[in-house]
């Protein structure tokens, strides 16, 4: 099929990538020039395993191309992905304008041929209807059968589109992983046929043609139900780890280890093992901004989301809980230097929104610290960024010359590879703060380094 994807970020090359890998024609668009041409070039934007060979091959094969013009994508596609950010506003709503524009847009340019319009940003409920409005005022400029009313086709009633809510639940890091092998594909259409359109869409993964493959479930809705069961599911993740960083910090009271208690409920079917570690709490580019707007929809309602805003909450304090610890170790911070292993919101990616390593060396700055980060793949540029005053040190153990103590903030697999002799001879101070409970304790204190771990 010949597919468009409007907004070439993490989810939208990934997205096109893998679309192109099982056979589609993809042309991905972005508004962002600079980025295209790198694309252009094979350079990738982000840091995620698999993608630069995928989208490499794809272009090989002449199944993927980039493009900067928004009519070029519309005029290729019979199936059109929106995939562009939807960042948090200050009052935690979601900043819906580049939907916005790109909806416009597609109406626009859209001509006589059916499209379905396909919504995987993640979009508050109602989205569909709105994005479908959007579309008809785009046309309505340029297709003037529009003003008789009745859809947006080229003859007065007739639709020439639909469009569908197809959420999309890849985490980053394991993004083209999670793309090829989803727990289930959620389809949110207005129409059967826009159904049957996607059905043939993703007919590598619900009706494989290889019999040793299991097909993925293919999960049918109406727009509002797709659109919340995103929000939903980020919510009940980000409420599983704020609730076992709840129970960490009642460990920590009554001298319990929550990686046991986590590792004992979690062999409860029931609960599940995954999501239960304890920690500095989550950041990244969903989880806030997505359980934010999840109240923000609440409240448009008149609802108050109780345990939302705990979720929120929790997460919020989890992070100054770092700095205690620290405060309870050194006492007086002002003058102290602090070492950061990890700046990424989590290992195997570059993606440092609302990472909770840069909040935390943000209030280490402010408390008049020095702070030294290290991290494998976030550059020092990225990191300025956000935090101009954090100074970056090529290697993990370099990190750590001069500093009184070392906080782990994201637990890529080699730090606790590395020489734990010779982290303790680096380090001037004796006090290791494991936020992601990744290193050995035992080993940590036998070196006779102070160990303070999370719920432990
Ligand atoms: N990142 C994830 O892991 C993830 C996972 C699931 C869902 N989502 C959702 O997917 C959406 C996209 O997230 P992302 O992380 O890929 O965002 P991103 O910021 O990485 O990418 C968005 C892209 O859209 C482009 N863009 C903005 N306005 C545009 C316009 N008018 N025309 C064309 N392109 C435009 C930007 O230049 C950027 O390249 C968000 O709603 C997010 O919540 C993200
Ligand atoms: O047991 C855990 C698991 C995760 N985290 C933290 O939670 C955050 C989010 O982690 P993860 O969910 O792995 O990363 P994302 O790539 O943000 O993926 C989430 O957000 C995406 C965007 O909506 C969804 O598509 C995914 O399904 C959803 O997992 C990170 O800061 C992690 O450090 C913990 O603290 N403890």
């Amino acid at each position: 099929m010949k597919v468009g994807v409007i907004g070439t970020g993490y989810v939208g090359l990934v997205t096109g990538a893998c679309l192109a890998r099982v056979g589609h024609r993809v042309c991905c668009m972005d508004n962002d020039t600079a980025k295209v041409d790198r694309l252009k070039r094979g350079i990738m934007p982000i840091y995620e395993p698999g993608l630069e060979e995928l989208v490499r091959q794809g272009v090989e094969e002449g199944l993927l191309e980039f493009t900067d013009a928004l009519a070029a994508v519309v005029e290729h596609a019979e199936v059109l992905f929106i995939t562009v950010g939807t960042p948090s506003r200050p009052d935690g709503s979601p900043d819906l304008s580049a939907v916005r524009a790109v909806a416009r847009g597609i109406g626009q340019h859209l001509d006589g041929r059916y499209r379905v319009i396909v919504n995987k940003s993640t979009v508050p409920v109602g989205s569909g209807n709105w994005v479908r409005m959007l579309v008809e005022d785009g046309a309505r400029k340029t297709v003037p059968a529009l003003t008789d009313g009745g859809g947006a086709g080229a003859q007065a009633g007739e639709p020439d589109f639909n469009v569908v809510s197809n959420p999309e639940f890849l985490r980053e890091g394991s993004a083209v992983w999670d793309t090829f092998h989803p727990d289930r594909i959620v389809i949110g259409a207005e129409s059967e046929r826009a159904e049957q359109v996607m059905r043939e869409l993703y007919r590598h993964w619900v009706s494989p043609d290889e019999p040793e493959r299991e097909p993925v479930p293919l999960v049918v809705t109406d727009l509002a139900s797709a659109e919340m069961i995103k929000y939903a599911a980020n919510a009940f993740l980000a409420t599983k780890i704020s609730f076992i960083n709840e129970i960490a910090n009642i460990c920590e009271r009554v001298g319990a280890d929550v990686s046991r208690v986590a590792q004992a409920i979690g062999l409860d079917k029931r609960i599940g093992n995954q999501f239960l570690n304890a920690g500095a709490g989550w950041g990244g580019s969903c989880f806030p901004k997505d359980v934010s707007a999840l109240v923000s929809t609440g409240q448009e309602y008149g609802y108050e989301c109780a345990l939302l805003k705990a979720t929120l909450s929790v997460n919020d304090t989890q992070r100054k809980r770092i700095i205690e610890k620290l405060q309870r170790e050194l006492r007086i911070l002002k003058g102290r230097t602090i070492a950061i292993w990890g700046l990424a919101f989590k290992p195997h990616t570059d993606d440092i929104r609302s990472a909770p390593a840069l909040e935390v060396a943000n209030q280490l700055l402010n408390l008049g610290c020095r702070v030294v980060a290290h991290d494998p793949v976030v550059t020092a540029a990225q990191a300025h960024s956000q935090v101009p005053d954090l100074q970056i040190a090529d290697s993990a153990l370099g990190a750590l010359d001069q500093a009184d103590a070392l906080v782990v903030m994201t637990e890529w697999p080699e730090y606790p590879q590395l020489d734990l002799g010779e982290v303790g001879r680096r380090l001037r101070g004796r006090v290791i703060i494991d936020g992601r409970n990744c290193l050995k304790r035992e080993m940590v204190q036998e070196l006779g380094l102070v160990y303070v771990g999370i719920g432990r």
